[in-house]
């Protein structure tokens, strides 16, 4: 791996915010530990409350020792680390601060002789991302300065109109390259490893078609609420929140064309072209389509959760879903007729996120009845978290006297084939900026795209609010009309190996 050798300064804006302390800067002070961060590093977190820089590290510091994934940080080891932490305070809606703090980051490329690549990190609510990109003007960042980059976090707009003026504005200040716009899923190892199964495998890829694969099931479930942000999520929901993001970005991978090369924008050329296939749903079949739910009271894991309308920052008769399950089709040579399911709710039974594809019967039946009682077809699980890896289920002569088939699963996990922890998503995307390789970033069109594929259920499902919300239970895998949804076509939804997910969350 080449070490980035380039002195940079990343400011990250909103340093002392949710996202900062449990991501971002556990991600940083891993990848410090890792040795890959370059060696003149300066780290400024941009925020209004008062703190001195040894208030500030302290922050992080407890951060650290709470979210990192190699827990407590060692006090030697942080403290090497805290040297490259700066605090700056104030408002980034004001000159003034700006102009204070431009010369704060001259002051970096006078000790270090150089001009240091400026990397700014919009960790800010998302209302304020245009106010802080002109911010960015007065401290002289443009589309001269190509190596400066500016990360956005999601939501990226909250629909087509806004996501393409957010994108108008920004890249009317900086260059597309510049623009760094983060879908965290796209840095987890095992959405990674979908590429590498895919293309450095000549097994799969013969089979990668309509000819052999019957439908592919996607799936984000999560356990918790909306814990802490109530307040966005209820403007949000599962729509907005996780499918125009995580899972179209999934199923993007999944049923893209091989790549030329992995140059960024031929993969996201490539992934672009799955979104613009997918075919377009009319207002009159959204309820075919689409299927929405919110959890009442339950239990998750043997805990009671109080019902979404409960939550803090929550208002008390929201219409806001909580659940999403889509069906959708791939109009193009590949995918044609394959059905694409994909579903994503909070509060469910258990935490796990996984695309399983499902091949087709084999085209002759060979065995007698009696042989195939419990005949599956073959199937492949793309297990993204947790236990995190890849197991195909085949159909083998179960021991015994008589020609008895059954299915068995064929596995590889990650940790048992590697025993090491993989970095997490935001170790990876950070390292990624610093090194300016854009490649799992999302691209303007990307973003646009993606958010006009649900744009007629966001408007059908806010002119007609559903009346029978909530509809399912915390701790359940979300409501019947899901199942439903894919009834129609014959399927019904694999449920995930919950014993796995369960181990993983103790
Ligand atoms: N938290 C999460 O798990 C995730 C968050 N995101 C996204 O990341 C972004 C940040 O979210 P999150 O960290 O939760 O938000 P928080 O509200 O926790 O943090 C916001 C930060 O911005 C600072 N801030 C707000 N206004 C100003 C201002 N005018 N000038 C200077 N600083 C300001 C706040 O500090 P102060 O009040 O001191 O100014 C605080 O540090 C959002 O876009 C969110 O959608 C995305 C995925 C997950
Ligand atoms: O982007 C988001 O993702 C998280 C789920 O991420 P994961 O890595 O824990 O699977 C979700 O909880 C949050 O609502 C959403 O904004």
């Amino acid at each position: 791996m080449n070490l980035p050798l380039e002195p940079t300064v990343m400011v990250i804006f909103g340093a002392v915010g949710d996202l900062a302390l449990r991501k971002l800067v556990p991600a940083l002070y891993n990848l410090f530990l890792d040795g890959y961060l370059p060696e003149r590093l300066a780290i400024v977190g941009v925020a209004r409350r008062e703190l001195d820089d040894a208030g500030f590290r302290q922050q992080l510091k407890d951060g650290v020792d709470r979210f990192s994934r190699r827990g407590a940080a060692d006090q030697k080891e942080w403290d090497e680390f805290a040297v490259r932490l700066r605090y700056f305070s104030g408002d980034f809606t004001s000159a003034e601060t700006g102009t204070l703090l431009g010369r704060r980051l001259e002051e970096f490329d006078r000790e270090w002789n150089s001009r240091a690549i400026r990397v700014f990190y919009l960790a800010i609510p998302p209302g304020l991302v245009a106010a802080a990109a002109r911010y960015l003007e007065i401290l002289g960042v443009c589309k001269d300065c190509a190596r400066d980059r500016l990360v956005v976090e999601k939501p990226f707009g909250r629909d087509l109109a806004s996501a393409r003026q957010l994108n108008g504005f920004l890249t009317s200040m900086f260059a597309e390259a510049q623009i760094y716009r983060i879908d965290h899923y796209l840095g987890k190892e095992t959405v990674q490893n979908i590429l590498a199964l895919r293309f450095a495998n000549s097994l799969y890829e013969p089979v990668w078609n309509r000819r052999y694969i019957d439908h592919v099931q996607i799936t984000v479930a999560e356990t918790v609420g909306v814990e802490q942000r109530g307040g966005y999520y209820d403007t949000a929901g599962a729509l907005r929140d996780m499918v125009q993001n995580h899972l179209l970005q999934i199923l993007s991978l999944i049923a893209m064309e091989p790549p030329v090369s992995f140059a960024a924008d031929e993969v996201r050329n490539k992934k672009l072209d799955v979104l613009r296939a997918i075919r377009p749903i009319r207002t009159e079949e959204v309820h075919r389509m689409a299927v929405r739910g919110q959890y009442s009271r339950g239990k998750v894991s043997c805990k009671d959760v109080p019902a979404y309308r409960e939550e803090h920052g929550v208002v008390s008769e929201s219409v806001t879903e909580t659940f999403a399950a889509l069906k959708l089709y791939v109009d193009n040579w590949r995918w044609q007729g394959v059905p694409f399911y994909l579903r994503t709710g909070k509060c469910l039974q258990a935490k796990v996120s996984e695309a399983i594809i499902l091949f087709r019967p084999a085209p002759h039946q060979l065995f007698p009845a009696a042989a195939v009682e419990s005949w599956q077809p073959n199937r492949l699980v793309l297990r993204i978290q947790p236990e995190e890896g890849i197991s195909t289920r085949i159909q083998v002569k179960q021991p015994g006297t008589r020609l008895l088939l059954g299915p068995v699963d064929m596995k590889f996990r990650y940790n048992e084939a590697f025993r090491v922890t993989p970095p997490e998503a935001y170790e990876t995307l950070l390292l990624d900026v610093i090194r300016g390789d854009a490649t799992l970033f999302m691209r303007a069109d990307q973003i646009e795209t993606a958010w006009s594929v649900i744009a007629p259920i966001l408007d059908v499902w806010e002119a007609v609010p559903p009346a029978d919300f909530p509809d399912y239970a915390a701790g359940s895998w979300g409501p019947e009309t899901a199942d439903l949804l894919i009834a129609k076509e014959g399927h019904s939804w694999l449920q995930p190996d919950i014993r796995l997910a369960a181990e993983d969350e103790s």
